[in-house]
């Protein structure tokens, strides 16, 4: 998956940054997931939330001393790609169980907490990958309500393989005899297979009786309660200053915009910038949602040709996200200026910045939570943002998951259409108009994007899908239209399912609907003569093409 933290063999030297410490406003109990690689971390971080109990990811490096900041609730070690004998494999702080809290371990997890408390590790005579039985031998703490016989996912290579006296072994596969475990006087919990993939079906369970019975979790963690706390921590922070918000029409600025309009009021302003980079509409789109639904101060400012200007020439996609990102800044910055100098009282400050930054935003940025993620893409508002900002960021979703937003949403009473609209990325179709940026070929990606999206629609697969867009390509084919040779330019598709954005599947969209798709954009839009479907995966492809 994307962020790994560590690459296998190698521990991470970097000290996490402090400011990771601080937990989101109302949040009373966490649960740290200590990242070892795993390809399934996110999923066990929101597995966790989706019982109603917050988790956050950090590094390996993490120390007892920054973990008792946290106060956690429990802890979990995730799964990895080491082998705990290898010579730079990453390992938790070894003072991890004077913490006294629960810990469970998951696959390399188990196996990294198992030898830390006397058990051997050794490379597997029968490995597993794939269903494998259980047998459970203890039904009590992990196991409790979970039948003796169950199908687990497994995923390993390694194995405990001594066991010390203090330890028991909770549950068995016929090639895994310690394919659960307890130790039996510190609370650590090991399971070698997967809970928190959907091929467990007691996975569910499992993780729970880990968080209610053995860390005694309240499952408190709900949208409802997040809005209280950190609509009232704003205002507490903002005081008498005023914020602008760089508000977008997506879902995430948009759900900022909410929130902050109830707890502040009119000491706020909504940015909406055309940058000339935005669907065919979009413009009138958000300026009447927002003026229909809200009663807000909101600007839209024109800085098309200054976006364009900085993107000409440039091809290299973290390039473009940078100027984009710089551009946006200077806009918000003179658009502050002018809105100053519109106060009655000179002595108000325009200090805060407000974003719609999400928890894989900033992870895939690599900025997340040990200074080590692998960085896949600078997103335009997290890496791409210039050092001397000027503002301060108020960044209210920053921890939060894209379905965790969306419920968000619904709590504040946003409308249906706009709590479920796709997302579309801040660079806009910069990132979709591969190689240089120029004022015909985004007209060209518009009107193909917009064929494209009418058929979505029109066909009832909007609500089905995650994402769906139009990506030109910057080479061209040979074609035939009207008995005459045509070497025009190739649009591709795309269009995914994904829960979080973190991974996703391309969509199986009727062969009848990607025909009609492909027939209409090859007509209608002048300088396409060929259509693909873009069938890759996230991993290891991402969602956009740059
Ligand atoms: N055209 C724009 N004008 C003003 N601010 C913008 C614009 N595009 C992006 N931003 C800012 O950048 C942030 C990140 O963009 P991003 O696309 O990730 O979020 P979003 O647009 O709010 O939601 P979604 O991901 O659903 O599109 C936004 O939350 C917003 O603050
Ligand atoms: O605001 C944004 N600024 C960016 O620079 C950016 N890059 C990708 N995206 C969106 O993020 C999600 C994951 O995209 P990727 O799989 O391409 O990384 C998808 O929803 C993408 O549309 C961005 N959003
Ligand atoms: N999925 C895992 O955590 C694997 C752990 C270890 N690399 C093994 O092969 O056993
Ligand atoms: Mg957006």
């Amino acid at each position: 998956m994307t962020a790994t933290p560590t690459a296998p063999g190698s521990t991470p030297t970097d000290t996490i940054p402090d400011d990771v410490f601080t937990l989101p406003a109302g949040v009373k109990q966490v649960i740290p997931i200590l990242d070892f690689g795993s390809q399934y971390v996110q999923l066990i971080a929101r597995r966790v939330r989706d019982a109603g109990v917050y988790s956050m990811l950090l590094g390996p490096q993490v120390t007892v001393e920054q973990l008792k900041k946290l106060n956690p609730t429990g802890i979990i070690l995730s799964g990895g790609p080491s082998s705990v004998y290898d010579e730079n494999a990453p390992k938790p702080d070894p003072r991890l169980f004077e913490l006294c809290v629960p810990v469970l371990g998951i696959c390399y997890g188990m196996q990294v907490g198992c030898e830390l408390l006397g058990a051997e590790v050794k490379n597997a005579a029968s490995r597993e990958y794939g269903r494998a039985e259980l047998r459970v031998n203890e039904k009590s703490d992990l196991f409790k309500g979970v039948p003796d016989h169950t199908s687990v996912w497994m995923s390993h290579g390694d194995q405990v393989n001594t066991l010390p006296d203090e330890f028991v072994a909770t549950a068995t596969t016929p090639t895994c005899p310690f394919a659960a475990v307890r130790h039996k006087d510190k609370p650590f919990y090991g399971v070698q297979f997967h809970p928190e993939v959907t091929h467990t079906p007691h996975g569910g369970d499992i993780l729970s009786n880990f968080l209610f019975s053995a860390c005694g979790c309240r499952g408190d963690w709900t949208m409802a309660d997040f809005m209280e706390s950190e609509s009232k921590r704003i205002k507490e922070l903002v005081g008498d200053d005023h914020v602008i918000l760089g508000l977008s029409g997506g879902v995430d600025s948009s759900v900022v915009a909410a929130m902050l309009a109830k707890s502040i009021g009119k000491q706020l302003t909504c940015i909406f910038v055309d940058n000339g980079l935005l669907r065919k509409g979009e413009r009138d789109l958000v300026e009447q949602t927002f003026r229909g639904h809200f009663d807000l101060d909101l600007r839209v400012i024109d800085a098309e040709k200054q976006f364009l200007d900085d993107l000409a020439g440039i091809e290299d996609p973290q390039e473009k996200r940078t100027r984009i990102g710089h551009r946006f800044i200077d806009v918000f910055k003179d658009t502050a200026a002018q809105i100053k100098a519109e106060f009655e009282d000179q002595n108000t400050q325009i200090k805060y910045l407000a974003q719609g930054t999400l928890y894989p935003d900033v992870i895939e940025s690599g900025h997340g939570y040990a200074g080590t993620a692998a960085n896949i893409k600078l997103h335009h508002n997290v890496g791409g943002l210039p050092e001397q900002l000027g503002f301060d960021l108020i960044e209210p979703l920053r921890s939060l998951f894209k379905d965790e937003v969306r419920a968000l949403g619904t709590v504040l009473g946003l409308p249906e259409n706009m709590v479920w609209r796709h997302p579309f990325p801040g660079p806009g179709l910069a990132v979709r108009v591969l190689g240089e940026v120029t004022k015909p070929q985004l007209d060209l990606v518009r009107e193909a994007d917009e064929i494209l999206l009418e058929e979505i629609v029109s066909n009832g697969l909007y609500r089905k899908t995650a994402q769906v867009f139009a990506v030109l390509l910057p080479v061209k084919a040979v074609g035939v239209m009207g008995d005459g040779r045509t070497h025009e330019q190739v649009v591709a598709i795309r269009a995914v399912e994904s829960q979080d954005f973190m991974t996703a599947d391309w969509a199986r969209i009727p062969f009848d609907v990607l025909a009609t798709i492909s027939n209409r954009i090859i007509n209608e839009v002048r300088g396409v003569n060929r259509v693909c479907y873009d069938i890759s995966s996230k991993p290891p492809a991402t969602i956009e093409w740059e």
